[in-house]
């Protein structure tokens, strides 16, 4: 993470946890190029202000598959939580409830989802839980999994199709780390049919449109796909009456040569026409970046690892800050744009 309000509590995650979590927490594929290319992107882009327009309006709320969020800032699925904190997603829930967000928990979470989405209902009775979720080869687990998330409430699915195999990140490598370590597990995956115990989570080149279409037919819920980077993909999923998309490249974790998500965003969003919301998430460090991300056609932005780190310094705590920064940031920025954020505005630094 470079710059910004949040630089500190980054470094104070950096200090607390277990360099080898901190690794698998901030790294990415291949020679980490998408990964630092995500944020670079965002310090090429400016923000043409428009003047004297006396607009005093405060944010409206977006809205959303499932969701009415009080800001554009969601918290993307990121694994693993109780790794960075040990209330871990509970944690993560009653922080995004608290801002008035929607909170996109992932398969691989180290808290049921039941209790994931019960955690935000305690502090807000009408927070929205998103699920992410990745299609699993056999139907049957990926149906109990969109069971779980039915029954617990959660307002749409987000499958991530960016993952026909899983990233290869140096840094775990290096470090051995291939395994949560005792104590904690992807509890989503506890008790699957045909599975006593915790089952791995499978990542498979099959994968289709066939399976999203499949997974359309097996639930009433809104689907969004994670992970568009190319136009043409982005046109098949609005034909294919998905709810929304992000564009993302997974925080540069999956294809090392994939552009920063901010630079693929305008021509999906061109591609979509605003038939249906497109999300986008990768290197949003501060609220300039989501004002960037909202005037090229994004209705809403995600962010990774910033929570991991409010997470890991400060818990519930350090995610509020998080989210609270980004989105006081962003209003300012909003408003010294003259309280509108449109594609001609976004010029380039060289
Ligand atoms: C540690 C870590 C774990 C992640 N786990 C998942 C996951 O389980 N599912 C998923 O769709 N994306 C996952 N992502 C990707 C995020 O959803 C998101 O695309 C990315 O973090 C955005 O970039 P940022 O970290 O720069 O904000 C993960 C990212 C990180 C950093
Ligand atoms: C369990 C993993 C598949 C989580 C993930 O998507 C990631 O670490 O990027």
């Amino acid at each position: 993470m470079t710059g910004g309000a949040l630089a500190e509590l980054h470094d104070r995650a950096r200090e607390l946890l277990d360099p080898v979590h901190y690794d698998y927490f901030a790294g990415g594929a291949g020679e980490e190029t998408a990964l630092a290319e995500n944020e670079r992107a965002f310090q090429r882009l400016a923000l043409l202000p428009r003047v004297l327009r006396g607009q005093s309006r405060p944010a409206t709320p977006v809205q959303l598959p499932g969701a009415r969020a009080s800001t554009p800032i969601l918290v993307a699925p990121t694994a693993f939580h109780r790794l960075a904190h040990p209330d871990g997603e509970l944690a993560t829930a009653r922080a995004a409830a608290a801002a008035g967000t929607v909170l996109v928990s992932g398969m691989a979470a180290t808290v049921a989802i039941g209790e994931v989405a019960g955690a935000a209902r305690e502090v807000d009775r009408n927070a929205a839980v998103w699920f992410q979720l990745y299609l699993q080869p056999d139907a049957k687990i990926t149906e109990c999994l969109v069971r779980r998330a039915e029954d617990a409430g959660c307002s749409a699915l987000v499958v991530t199709v960016d993952s026909p195999v899983f990233g290869r990140h140096g840094r775990d490598h290096r470090h051995g780390f291939h395994d949560l370590p005792p104590g904690f597990a992807a509890e989503n995956m506890r008790d699957l049919p045909g599975s006593p115990g915790v089952r791995d989570i499978e990542m498979c080149q099959e994968i289709s449109w066939r399976y999203v279409e499949a997974l359309r037919r097996m639930t009433g819920l809104p689907v969004l796909l994670k992970g568009i980077l190319h136009p043409e993909d982005a046109k098949i999923a609005v034909d294919g009456g998905m709810a929304g998309l992000v564009v993302s490249n997974h925080g540069g974790r999956q294809l090392d040569v994939a552009p920063a998500a901010i630079d693929a965003l305008p021509r999906v969003a061109e591609a979509v026409g605003g038939r249906i919301p497109v999300l986008v998430d990768g290197g949003i460090r501060r609220g300039s970046d989501v004002a960037i991300a909202l005037a090229l056609g994004a209705t809403a932005v995600g962010v990774g690892r910033p929570v991991l780190w409010g997470l890991a310094a400060a818990g519930e705590a350090g995610v509020r800050q998080v989210l609270e920064t980004l989105r006081d940031e962003y209003e300012h920025v909003r408003t010294l744009c003259g309280g509108v954020l449109a594609g001609d505005q976004v010029v380039s630094r060289c």
